[in-house]
């Protein structure tokens, strides 16, 4: 085999607090991440719901220093990565693509493209897969794939997902026993996996498996850990109306102080880097909410990032798709029969030029009506419970 090439997807997160505005714009024109029945509604709306967002926001990205960590700790990953690699015999090129802010997944792409790479292995840096994240960036490289003729002839293989990898659930546990350990009695301590949430209804209509991964994995870490401990799993970052995965995080640690729990670890599931939701939401706001709630003793486990049993977990799971088959984009985005195409999507196939005409009227009426809604609270998203 030829020179291989590990193409490291996550999200991507704000450097700066001037680029939380267009981040969140990026984030919320996903139809991935916000399910609309109608394509004209998706730019107007994220606009919208971006522009409502970004100052709370912003003073959250505030509290951890101005911007995400999330670019720095994913390319330090990445060097780890080659690092361990060039150790166990496999010489490698890291990319680093990100959904939404830079570098790009589009960036990483036109790179590897010009270095001549002659296999490529995708590695989304999310453990479990949701439609909302390894599935948006599936969708983007199929579509980038589909636009550019060059990269047809590039052999390549995804990995969907990897929260049974050994190397991970050992990790996990490490980092969980660093905690345990600082209590008196570590066995005593309750421990509370906070995994991120997602609409109930990408679960429950769409068939993302994002919950039953999220619970499987609950489950390994737990028997990895082998310890008495009693444990949680809940749901935290909800975002608008709508109902997520529950429990939610805060109504989980207010039960748990009610019942008379003093010391708890939480432990972020979803993710293997620190970022803003393991920095601000569960270090400030649910430790807040947990003290109030009479939990004396929080702490949390740190996040993967560059623990060198993880980055030989990424390693471990280069080599062995390398020497697996093939797993294609076409079967991870098709991956289980039952998850929906968007009614857009449907539409999309069919466009005809008076049908995009058509789609350009509507979407200005929806905008101008959209606008009236914004500037008189009335109106037929309020009316669905889409804005509040
Ligand atoms: C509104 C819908 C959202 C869904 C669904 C969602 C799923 C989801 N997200 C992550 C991981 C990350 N999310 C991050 C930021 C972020 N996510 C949303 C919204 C949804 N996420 C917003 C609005 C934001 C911006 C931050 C904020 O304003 O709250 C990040 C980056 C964080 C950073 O440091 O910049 C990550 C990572 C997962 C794993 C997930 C579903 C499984
Ligand atoms: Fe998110
Ligand atoms: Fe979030």
């Amino acid at each position: 085999m030829g020179r291989v090439g590990v193409l490291l997807l996550n999200l991507g997160g704000p450097d700066k607090l001037e680029d939380v505005g267009p981040f969140l714009y990026n984030l919320f024109s996903d139809p991935e991440i916000i399910r609309l029945p109608f394509r004209w509604m998706q730019k107007p709306l994220a606009w919208f719901i971006a522009t409502r967002r970004e100052k709370t926001s912003q003073e959250n990205y505030k509290q951890i220093g101005g911007g995400s960590p999330l670019r720095s700790i994913t390319e330090e990953q990445g060097e780890a990565l080659k690092t361990q690699l060039d150790a166990m015999g496999k010489e490698a090129n890291i990319y680093v693509g990100m959904r939404y802010w830079h570098p790009y997944t589009e960036e990483a792409i036109a790179q590897l493209a010009q270095d001549n790479i002659d296999k490529l292995v995708i590695l989304p840096l999310y453990p479990q897969f949701s439609i909302s994240t390894s599935g948006s960036s599936f969708r983007l490289l199929e579509k980038l794939w589909q636009e550019n003729p060059k990269l047809q002839p590039l052999e390549y293989t995804v990995i969907a997902s990897w929260y049974k990898q050994p190397g991970y659930l050992q990790a996990m546990a490490e980092l969980i026993i660093e905690q345990l350990n600082q209590f008196p009695n570590p066995d005593q301590a309750h421990i509370f996996f906070s995994a991120h949430g997602v609409p109930k209804s990408y679960v429950v209509e769409a068939g993302d498996p994002y919950q039953q991964e999220i619970e499987e994995c609950t489950q390994l870490i737990m028997q990895t850990l082998n310890r008495p401990n009693a444990h949680t799993l809940a749901y935290q970052s909800r975002v608008g109306p709508v109902e997520w995965l529950q429990p939610y995080t805060e109504d989980a640690l207010k039960e748990l102080g009610e019942k008379g729990v003093k010391d708890l670890v939480v432990v972020p599931i979803s993710f293997v880097s620190e970022h803003i939701e393991t920095l601000q939401e569960i270090d400030i706001e649910y430790r807040e909410i947990a003290e109030e709630a009479g939990i004396e003793n929080f702490r949390r486990a740190a996040a993967p990032n560059t623990h060198p049993v993880f980055i030989k977990a990424l390693a471990d799971l280069v080599i062995e798709s390398l020497e697996k088959p093939d797993l294609k984009l076409s079967q991870v985005t098709q991956m289980k029969k039952k998850v929906k195409m968007y009614p857009q999507e449907r539409w999309e196939w069919g466009m005809t030029t008076s049908a995009e005409v058509w789609n350009g009227r509507i979407a200005m009426l929806g905008f101008i009506a959209l606008i009236i809604e914004i500037i008189t609270g009335r109106g037929l998203l309020h009316a669905i419970g889409l804005l509040q």
